[in-house]
């Protein structure tokens, strides 16, 4: 195996890479193009890919609309490049210059606002069919923070590869992987507590489980210290070697890590100042603007300092030499040798010390050189028709989904504790404070609130609980949905249901304290209705918590979630009564889901024929629990279609909560 991957690593794959991600339908493929036809020439159905993937791209421009008055300000400029298979690539360029919107849009995260085309292997590319083959690390490795190396490792598994291996097999593979990646010891250990050079390991680890021909890096190397950038890069050039396409973004090279690559893109200001072999950059420089790098000059430094002007404005004649990137002059030979060992590498005759290749050894090469025979996957594991465009079957990634979410939330010990000793410090405090009013006729009003506090508490404990924690999930979400490890129903239903148990307990736990300790009637009916509709409220309650947490950060949801329920809060039916409020507002109060919790609550407790209440006062206006609720304008109710409407209500938030993190997945790439 280490032989082999020597080989891999001195030159191109001379085995084709893996199958395991082949389209379901048969494909042109491409198994001669290592004997050099170019990609152009190609022929390839634009909704099949080749084994090996060239991506191409023409006149790509990309543009937003910014600022208050929602200007168009345009992002990429028209820029035109070649990622070949088999090779590493940088796109390269100070702060601003459109790296990450370039890798965006070309891994198809991107798509609103772009123009141009892009292709693979010549033909115009398939979005859909490319986000299959491909997968995209982004720079903040976002990863489950409460599931360790191991556990994320075989849920990455289950999702990726299906039921085409025997659990053993993902197993032995996941093992494979996380020893070639030096993650073997780590594998017990939580991903939050990984440092940062093994949480980047760590992400491409889990993308690594299906083999994607393409992959993408977003400053693969960015928080790393040398050492771990050199092994990162090391690894990826490992990857390119196998035979797929590795693209990153990088900010800064090192001038090791700027000789390791095998392609380079130079932007700037959303243009593309070179395009070609590294070693070629300084003499490119020379030729189109006589710029001559300083002797022990970082040719990546020179060029990025170029390109912010410090040695004058010589951008507009970089773009027109490079045509934007359209030129192939100075791109490396693509079947020529790989560039291991840079000698004397720029023809000013400055060098670049000759160091060692970066070369995969031991379990890197052996995984390296299993992986271009195509892992240990002997079955293709296509998305068939019935899982649509997933590996796992609907069901298979609902289970492991919700099992995620157990894992998770049981270990989340802060906020579970918190959450359920809230409600049941909360109860006993108002339990105790309202104690014994409940068959008092004379403390009616009284019990009014109590039952009206108690609807808001179950609402806001819910909501907030949603609102702070919903949206820290959505970058993970955005990842894993993103690179095809799940479908979002699958993802929204098993977070739904995963939370179930915890919501239960905490409204259960805070309703029973409450109902006894206020001496409600003794009626199992009426505390099953009562505790049944407190229920009811808080998942109606946390459904909104989950629309705002999709739709909004944690910063703006915390102001946004309670205010937008205050208006539900007036119109329940407590500060004014339906029947006392003009007629013109009546349906105000027929919107508020709080309306109906509280005349449910109010209906268990005095309604269904209860009989006359105690009065230990002189006078008692309320004996009769009627006439009271004929008081509150609450006599027509009706317990069960009370229940129904937040049920229904409930499934719409739902659907409603899906559509938000639809849309939010798809537009709002922002998650921070
Ligand atoms: N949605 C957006 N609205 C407004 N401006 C944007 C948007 N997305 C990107 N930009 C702008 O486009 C330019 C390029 O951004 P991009 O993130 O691609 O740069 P970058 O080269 O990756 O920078 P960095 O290395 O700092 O991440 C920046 O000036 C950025 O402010």
């Amino acid at each position: 195996m280490y032989d082999e991957s020597l080989q891999l690593m001195n030159g191109r794959p001379k085995r084709p890479p893996p199958l395991d991600v082949l389209p379901a339908r048969p494909t042109t493929l491409d198994l001669d193009r290592v004997d050099g036809a170019e990609a152009s020439t190609r022929s390839s159905s634009s909704s099949s890919l080749a084994r090996t993937i060239d991506l191409g791209f023409t006149e790509l421009s990309y543009s937003v609309k910014s600022g208050i008055k929602r200007e168009s300000k345009a992002i990429l400029k028209g820029v035109s490049g070649l990622f070949p298979a088999g090779e590493l690539s940088a796109i390269m360029g100070a702060s601003g210059a459109g790296k990450s919107s370039l890798m965006n849009v070309l891994a198809g995260y991107t798509t609103d606002g772009v123009t141009g085309s892009i292709t693979v292997n010549g033909a115009v590319r398939d979005t859909a069919v490319f986000r299959r083959h491909s997968c995209y690390i982004m720079q903040q490795d976002e990863l489950q923070p409460l599931l360790t190396v191991g556990e994320s490792m075989h849920v990455a598994a289950e999702l990726k590869l299906g039921q085409t291996l025997s659990r053993q097999m993902k197993q032995d593979w996941v093992n494979e992987i996380l020893d070639a990646l030096g993650l073997s010891d780590s594998k017990d250990t939580l991903a939050r507590d990984l440092s940062g050079g093994q949480r980047k390991r760590m992400a491409i680890a889990q993308e690594l489980v299906n083999n994607p021909p393409v992959m993408f890096f977003d400053e693969p190397t960015t928080g790393l210290d040398s050492s771990s950038s050199k092994q990162c890069m090391s690894l990826l050039k490992s990857l390119a070697r196998g035979g797929r396409t590795i693209v990153i973004s990088i900010h800064q090279p090192s001038a090791l890590i700027f000789e390791t690559l095998d392609q380079l893109y130079v932007m700037a200001e959303g243009r593309c100042l070179f395009r070609g072999d590294p070693r070629q950059l300084l003499p490119f420089l020379n030729h189109a603007a006589q710029l001559v790098c300083p002797q022990y000059h970082n040719p990546a430094d020179y060029i990025l300092e170029i390109s912010m002007g410090d040695f004058g404005a010589y951008n507009d004649k970089l773009v027109e030499a490079i045509q934007n990137g359209k030129c192939e002059k100075w791109k490396k030979e693509i079947y020529a040798p790989t560039p291991t060992i840079f000698k004397s590498n720029f023809s000013n005759g400055l060098t670049t010390p000759v160091r060692a290749p970066l070369l995969p050894t031991g379990p890197l090469a052996k995984m390296i050189g299993k992986l271009s025979n195509g892992g240990p996957m002997s079955v293709e594991h296509n998305a068939s028709p019935c899982t649509g465009s997933f590996s796992a079957s609907p069901w298979t990634q609902f289970y492991i989904l919700t099992r995620r979410n157990f894992y998770r939330l049981k270990r989340d010990k802060f906020l579970m504790n918190m959450r359920l000793s809230m409600h049941l410090l909360v109860g006993l405090m108002i339990g105790g404070l309202y104690y014994n009013i409940g068959n008092e006729a004379s403390n009616v009003l009284d019990n009014f609130g109590l039952i009206f506090y108690s609807v808001v508490f179950l609402m806001f404990t819910s909501l907030l609980s949603m609102i702070v924690t919903f949206p820290l999930e959505m970058p993970i979400v955005a990842r894993e949905h993103f690179n095809r490890w799940y479908s979002l129903k699958c993802y929204y239903l098993a977070v739904t249901l995963a939370d179930i148990p915890i919501q239960v307990t905490c409204s259960l736990g805070y309703s029973t304290l409450v109902y006894f300790l206020s001496a409600q009637p003794y009626e199992a009916m009426r505390f099953f209705m009562f505790s049944g509709m407190g229920l009811l409220v808080s998942f109606v309650a946390q459904s909104m918590g989950q629309m705002v947490g999709a739709g909004l950060s944690v910063e703006n949801g915390v102001f946004f979630g309670p205010l937008t329920n205050l208006p539900c809060t007036i119109f329940s039916g407590f500060f004014i009564h339906m029947k006392d409020a003009p007629k013109a507002m009546h349906w105000l109060f027929h919107t508020s889901y709080l309306k109906y919790g509280l005349e449910g609550m109010m209906l268990a407790v005095y309604g269904y024929e209860r009989k006359k209440m105690a009065c230990e006062a002189d006078y008692c206006h309320f004996r009769m629990p009627s006439k009271f609720l004929e008081a509150l304008g609450m006599d027509g109710g009706y317990y069960w279609l009370d229940a129904g409407v937040l049920l229904a209500l409930l499934v719409l938030m739902r659907l409603a909560t899906y559509f938000v993190l639809k849309w939010r997945l798809k537009h709002a790439r922002n998650f921070s």
